[in-house]
């Protein structure tokens, strides 16, 4: 008998090049013994509903998605509010994909399609903010907004460079936000222009910002929160402690997180993989450990072009 296969795709997610392969990848899980019910996403939240939908209907053997960290994140959501909880094949297609470098995910999608029938399934930490699932990284202050607000129309024109230059545009606008950080028995008030609560090698398609001990299955996440600059010294600090990889400075607080209250007189708005995620006073996040299984790839242990 064949296993059932649930195929959700977002078609407008980066240059829209899953339509280039929809259908070849789509006979590979066929020859391979599946029967595929394939949905295409029309909008937010659409990956959630329709994993929902699905999976109280049927039962299946996979769930398989493909996107960029929008639809990954909508589509885990979906599974973490199922009892039991479908593997997850992901096929990057979106923008950045941050989390796709963590899964060693090749950008070819017909060998990522590939990876999803010969990875090893894989526990996963998941993260909780608000009562609301984040797959790799919650995140507010400097340049955290680029990424919910590059128009998706000028993501599929300019793909990762539609980012930067949003980025750019809000250099000159600089804010801090006044913040109590309450981590284990550690406290700390400070201003920061930035912080972070990550499970990943890459953030904003930047590698290395959170260290080199990103495990996913830890249950920890990273925590890094940058100080306000006072001075055009302390500017340059952050700059060269964020390029050698000095996390532990007196510009910048980098320690490890299971659970993290933060918060603020001000409303802090939040990007959630790189969605906005709403405008808070108060925010707790909590490490997940193992909540979900996602397939990664074991090939060489490297990223496959
Ligand atoms: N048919 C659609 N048209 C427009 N937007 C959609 C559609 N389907 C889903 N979306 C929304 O698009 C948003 C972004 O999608 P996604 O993250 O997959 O791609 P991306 O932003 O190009 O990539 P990345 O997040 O890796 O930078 C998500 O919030 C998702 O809900």
């Amino acid at each position: 008998m064949k296993k059932k296969l649930l195929f959700i795709y977002n078609p407008m997610a980066g240059k829209s090049k899953i339509k280039t392969w929809l259908s070849s990848i789509i006979e590979f899980f066929v020859r391979n013994n599946f029967e595929v019910v394939t949905y295409a996403t029309t909008g937010k939240k659409d990956a959630k509903k329709i994993v929902l939908d699905c999976l109280s209907r049927d039962n299946y053997e996979l769930v398989v998605c493909s996107g960029g960290d929008g639809t990954l994140n909508e589509v885990i959501s979906g599974i973490m509010n199922i009892e039991n909880r479908t593997k997850i094949g992901y096929i990057p297609s979106g923008t950045t994909n941050d989390f796709a470098y963590n899964l060693k995910l090749p950008k070819n999608l017909p060998k990522a399609a590939g990876v999803v029938l010969s990875g090893e399934a894989f526990p996963c930490d998941i993260g909780l903010i608000n009562g609301e699932y984040f797959t790799y990284t919650a995140a507010f202050g400097l340049f955290t907004d680029t990424s919910y607000e590059t128009p998706q129309t000028t993501k599929n024109v300019l793909g990762r460079m539609a980012y930067i230059l949003e980025g750019i545009k809000r250099l000159p606008n600089w804010k801090s936000y006044r913040m109590e950080i309450t981590c284990d028995d550690r406290v700390i008030t400070d201003n920061f222009i930035y912080g972070m609560v990550s499970n990943s090698v890459s953030v904003g398609g930047f590698k290395g910002l959170t260290g080199k001990d990103v495990l996913l299955d830890d249950g920890l996440f990273e925590g890094i929160f940058i100080k306000m600059p006072q001075t055009v010294m302390d500017f340059q600090g952050v700059i060269n402690d964020l390029l050698k990889g000095n996390l532990n400075s007196e510009h910048i607080y980098s320690f490890p997180v299971k659970e993290i209250l933060l918060t603020s007189e001000e409303k802090v708005p939040w990007s959630i993989d790189g969605e906005f995620g709403g405008e808070f006073n108060s925010v707790n996040i909590t490490n997940l450990q193992k909540a979900i299984t996602i397939i990664r790839n074991t090939e060489n242990g490297r990223c496959v072009k």
